[in-house]
């Protein structure tokens, strides 16, 4: 190597233990092999014959370098070099043990090794190995070996072969001690690659770990070849005499191959672990992803248990609330029952007494009066409640819709839209209830009129489901009303003691129209009644006497006669006012107080409806009819929804009570109070029963001829008055007076009804109520109609002439 600087062998020894970074593998391998080839003898001398056994040698051991530096190289690139192991400078030992060899492989060359070859198929001992740190000292270099090719060999140079022996003896002890140190240093290396399976147990990531297995395998073939090399060379070329080394070599080297097999056992058992371990581990995985949504699940479950029981408690809360307000209104009727009880005896006893001092002393009462009057079935109505809700199935509902459990205290289910609803009211009808049925349930409500109390009965319901039905009926079966005035009258005697008076109004787009009245329709005004006499006010309002039950049906007709009906796609003639039919019998004789009242309010109310399903909705435009009717429709509902909230205020003992909200419960508001008993009466009709008769799209039933309507003075009637006339629906107005009075008309076609002799109830009595009635309608001041109209309106300005001719405060453009 000293010789021939240039030596690529020479290159290699220097940087012992570093990687050449000048000579990449391919390079080296062509170095090798052209090493191998020129270590052949060049000069074919007599030494050939012997040299090539050491050259054949020579050529295995160098191939089987090649294939272990290719091994090693394809190790590494298949690897790559991780960073822990391939630290930077670090020269895995095979590349040291290859510099080693090629430096060999140089001394070979040289003349001096060649000749060393020819004397014997030993190495020649003087080949320097390199230092085990990579230099080589100036006294062990090659250099040192000075012999010349060619020079003879005399026998001063056979004087020196023991010299010699010893000189090579000790270099061998060298190479010897340098194998050992690159054994000490695979050994090393292999600690290291323990180490890092160690470090591999810790398991830092299933890819890395499994690449630093992959890598140390091949790191443990590489070494295991490099040993086996290794073995090869030292069998083939180490010294004869030290028998010691080889032996602890193979001691060694058993050793070494017991840690391979030992680190190749580990690195088998790390990986089965780490199999073990992924496969726990995706077993883990799976456990927690169905505990996950095993979790989530059952915290569903238990949210919808939680929303149900909650609901539950609501709708528990409700029914005691419900409950409680029922035993508060049971509680108060019972006590207001107490007090009416005890009115009435105070009342008699008085009565009596006064009877008994003014008569004398052998006065006895008359034996008819000692009792109440007759079929008054004592306090019915008030044991039975002050509110009762009463329910009609019209006939053709359907049962899927709307089923019923009949009698008292029976139920209604309800099936919309797949929710059922059950409901408990205080007696239902089913649909082939008769009106004598019905009757039969509100007759004692009716007659306890007649001992002063104040009892309001008012059909509630759909539209087309039969509340006029209901309430009036057909002429051959006539409905509560006519049943209550003929019950009335019939209680009453031939010998009546009461007055009977009858007041009827309509509810037409919240205006209070007067259904009697004499003259042309007005709009009334409802006012609070004075301070004192309480109550409800109707301004304008007429009450008629009525004598007989004659003259009774006969207004009752007119007044129907007069109620504004049309036709919509839900009934042919659908009533579009809630009208109010009122019968005051006041007791004018004993044994009742004279003025004690008793106030019968029929009512009539108009349906609810939806606008689409009655055909008010979406008019086309310019119809002046549809848009009309819808607006009716709006109006009813209104009045309706305010009918519905002040019943929940009463029913809920609400401090206020929203009477005011619309015009029907303003004019109800005597009938609901407290001390009055309220008769609910529901009419439910559902499938196809309920649309109208008749299929065909709604006609526009076309109004009578408009009367020729003039005023008392003979003005023409236009514009905001006589908006009443023009009326889409149905119903006439017509002025109905003392016969010959101005302004009578019949309506075309229509002959005018008989005219009961009417009287004006003239002033109202001085009001005397039972106590139990705490709030007992004041019946409202009659106006007799003046038979001749003023000539001026002296409310409007500029003293223009009322054109309805009415008295001062009552004209409608003051009002
Ligand atoms: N119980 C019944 N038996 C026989 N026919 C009935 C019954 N109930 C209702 N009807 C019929 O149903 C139709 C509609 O009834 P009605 O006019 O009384 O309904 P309504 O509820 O007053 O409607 P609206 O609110 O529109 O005035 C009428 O032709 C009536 O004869």
């Amino acid at each position: 190597a000293a010789a021939e600087p240039g030596d690529p062998a020479q290159r290699a020894r220097k940087p012992r233990g570093r990687r050449r970074p000048d000579l990449p593998a391919p390079e080296l391998w062509t170095e090798l092999t052209g090493l191998a080839a020129s270590s052949e003898p060049e000069d074919g001398s007599e030494g050939a014959a012997e040299g090539r056994a050491a050259a054949v040698s020579l050529e295995e051991a160098l191939l089987r370098l090649a294939e272990f530096l290719s091994v090693q190289l394809g190790a590494e690139e298949s690897c790559g070099s991780p960073a822990d192991l391939g630290q930077s400078g670090e020269v895995p030992p095979l590349l040291s043990v290859t510099s080693q060899l090629l430096a060999l492989l140089a001394w070979l060359r040289s003349p001096r090794g060649r000749q060393a070859l020819l004397q014997g198929t030993q190495p020649a001992p003087r080949v320097r190995p390199p230092s085990p740190d990579g230099s080589t000292s100036q006294e062990e270099s090659p250099s040192h070996f000075t012999a010349v090719p060619g020079e003879p060999l005399g026998d001063e140079t056979q004087g020196q072969q023991p010299l010699q022996l010893e000189e090579d003896q000790r270099a061998w002890q060298r190479l010897e001690q340098l194998i050992l140190g690159q054994l000490e240093e695979l050994k090393q290396q292999l600690e290291q690659q323990e180490e890092e399976l160690g470090r591999l147990r810790l398991g830092v990531g299933a890819t890395d770990s499994e690449k630093r297995v992959q890598h140390l395998t091949l790191e443990n073939e590489a070494l295991k070849q490099s040993l086996s090399l290794m073995r090869d060379l030292l069998l083939h070329w180490g010294p004869g005499p030290p028998i010691r080394a080889p032996q602890e070599e193979a001691e060694a080297l058993l050793e070494l191959q017991g840690r391979l097999q030992e680190a190749q056992d580990t690195t088998e058992a790390l990986r089965a672990q780490l199999g073990v371990q992924e496969v726990q581990l995706q077993g883990l995985q799976g456990a927690l992803q169905q505990l996950q949504q095993e979790t989530e699940q059952n915290c569903r479950r238990e949210l919808q248990q939680m929303h149900g029981q909650l609901a539950g408690l609501r709708a528990r809360m409700a029914s005691l609330r419900q409950g409680c307000g029922d035993l508060r209104g049971l509680v108060s009727t019972f006590t207001q029952s107490c007090q009416g009880s005890l009115s009435e005896a105070r009342g008699q006893v008085s009565w009596a007494l006064g009877a008994l001092s003014s008569g004398g002393p052998d006065t006895q009462l008359p034996e008819g009066q000692q009792g109440p009057p007759a079929g008054c079935p004592g306090r019915l109505p008030e044991l039975k409640g002050n509110i009762r809700v009463l329910c009609r199935l019209r006939p053709g509902t359907s049962s899927s819709l709307v089923s019923v459990e009949p009698g008292p205290g029976g139920t209604v289910t309800t099936c919309y839209r797949g929710r059922h609803r059950r409901f408990r009211l205080d007696w239902v009808f089913p649909p082939d209830a008769s009106q004598e049925e019905v009757f039969r349930e509100l007759e004692p409500a009716v007659l306890s009129c007649l001992r002063g109390y104040s009892v309001c009965i008012f059909t509630y319901g759909q539209t087309g489901t039969g509340k006029t039905y209901s309430m009036e009926g057909p002429p051959e079966d006539p409905g509560i009303v006519p049943r209550a005035l003929q019950s009335l009258f019939r209680e009453m005697g031939a010998g009546r003691q009461h007055r009977v008076t009858l007041s009827m109004v309509e509810i037409y787009n919240e205006a209070v129209r007067d259904l009697l009245a004499p003259g042309p329709p007005e709009r009334l005004a409802v006012r609070q009644g004075p301070e004192g006499q309480g109550g409800i006010q109707v301004a304008g309002l007429t009450h008629w006497d009525v004598p007989n039950l004659e003259t009774l049906h006969q207004m009752l007709k007119l007044g129907r006669s007069n109620r504004a009906t049309a036709a919509t796609a839900m009934n042919q003639r659908s009533s579009r006012s809630h009208a109010l039919v009122t019968l005051t019998l006041r007791a004018a004789s004993p044994p009742r107080a004279p003025g004690t009242a008793g106030t019968l309010h029929l009512v009539d109310l108009a349906g609810s409806e939806r606008a689409r399903k009655a055909g008010a909705a979406g008019p086309p435009r310019g119809d002046p009819d549809g848009a009309r009717r819808l607006r009716e429709a709006q109006t009813i509902n209104r009045s309706l929804l305010a009918l519905g909230g002040v019943m929940a205020a009463l029913r809920a003992h609400r401090p206020h009570v929203p009477f005011r909200d619309s015009q029907l419960t303003r004019l109800l508001q005597p009938a609901l109070g407290p001390g009055t008993t309220a008769v609910l009466l529901l009419q439910v009709g559902a499938g196809a029963g309920q649309v109208c008769a008749c299929r065909s799209p709604p006609t526009r039933a076309r109004p009578p001829a408009p009367l020729a309507r003039r005023s008392p003075r003979g003005r023409r009637i236009s514009g905001r008055q006589s908006a009443h006339s023009s009326s889409p629906t149905e119903w006439v107005k017509w002025s109905w007076g003392q016969p010959g009075a101005a302004g009578s008309r019949a309506p075309p076609g229509r002959p005018l009804p008989s005219v009961p002799t009417l009287r004006s109830p003239g002033p109202p009595a001085p009001l005397r109520r039972p106590l139990a009635v705490l709030h007992a309608p004041v019946p409202t001041t009659a106006r007799a109609r003046p038979s001749r109209p003023q000539r001026a309106c002296p409310c409007s300005p500029g003293s223009r002439p009322c054109p309805w001719g009415l008295r001062p405060g009552l004209c409608w453009q003051r009002r």
